[in-house]
């Protein structure tokens, strides 16, 4: 376990995506070869469908076995299952239509016409991981989160100061009136979100700056989720210039990290 977060900063958002791209690529290679599996939470919104478009465009995709990889969400927009908001649509069209995957290890929410209601939508999403979670863990085995940020400082479904970023104890909240639209949605907690074993945090422009120089500054989670997001091996946060605008600068250079390392951990 580490509680170190890496920030690495790219030019531009076309190098930024690339960089990703083939970070997880090269882990998720490493991890089947390991473990004969691997997991794979996606979540929505601009720059997490970026990465999801350079990994489909590279020329290293086919050396991934995806039919060996489970696929689930952080996060979902509360729409028709054929909405073109629905964060499983968006990574439909932009990877998972364009590779060999496992239908059944693919793990989307239920979308609005498939549940009763949003709360029943939200506890069949949490017996859905738990059905797939090995002992006294919180969830699945997840090898990689990805995460984009919200310029609020919202990550998943998580906003600031809102009941949903305090909760503990279940997996999966319903959210209503959420502050960006669409009002309703589904989401993992963030213990769920911090039991992967490595999270990719995603930010790109200008509008991302004054979230992430909040938390770089040590805002706390409740006024800005961003802040309490750490996974158990790794947390990278990987942003393009403009995003970077508010960091300092002995914070972005590559061997410069967010907060302190309890222990290096190279995986
Ligand atoms: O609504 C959402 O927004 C955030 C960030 O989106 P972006 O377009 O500003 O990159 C995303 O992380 C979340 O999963 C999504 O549902």
């Amino acid at each position: 376990m580490t509680s170190e977060r890496r920030v690495l900063v790219h030019p531009d958002g076309e190098s930024l995506a690339g960089t990703v791209a083939a970070r997880v690529i090269t882990k998720l290679i490493d991890v089947i070869e390991q473990e004969g599996d691997a997991s794979l939470q996606l979540t929505g919104g601009t720059m997490a469908m970026t990465v999801l478009d350079a990994i489909r465009r590279s020329p290293a995709r086919d050396s991934v076995d995806w039919s060996a990889v489970s696929f689930w969400w952080t996060d979902e927009r509360w729409v028709p299952s054929d909405s073109e908001e629905r964060n499983e649509r968006q990574a439909r069209e932009a990877l998972l239509d364009h590779i060999r995957i496992d239908e059944e290890k693919v793990h989307p929410f239920p979308a609005s016409d498939q549940a009763k209601d949003i709360e029943a939508a939200a506890e069949a999403y949490a017996a859905e991981l738990a059905a797939h979670t090995p002992g006294n863990a919180i969830a699945p085995r997840f090898d990689i989160t990805f995460l984009g940020v919200g310029s609020d400082g919202h990550v998943a479904g998580l906003f600031p100061n809102t009941t949903g970023i305090r909760e503990k104890s279940r997996r999966v909240i319903a959210v209503q009136n959420a502050p960006k639209p669409p009002p309703d949605r589904l989401s993992v907690t963030l213990p769920v979100l911090n039991s992967s074993q490595r999270i990719f945090i995603v930010l790109g422009g200008p509008d991302k700056a004054s979230v992430l120089g909040l938390a770089l500054a040590g805002a706390s989670v409740e006024e800005v989720p961003l802040s309490g997001v750490l996974g158990v091996r790794r947390t990278v946060l990987f942003v393009d210039a403009a995003a970077a605008a508010e960091v300092p600068e002995n914070l972005i250079a590559p061997q410069s990290y967010w907060t302190s390392a309890d222990s290096v951990d190279a995986h």
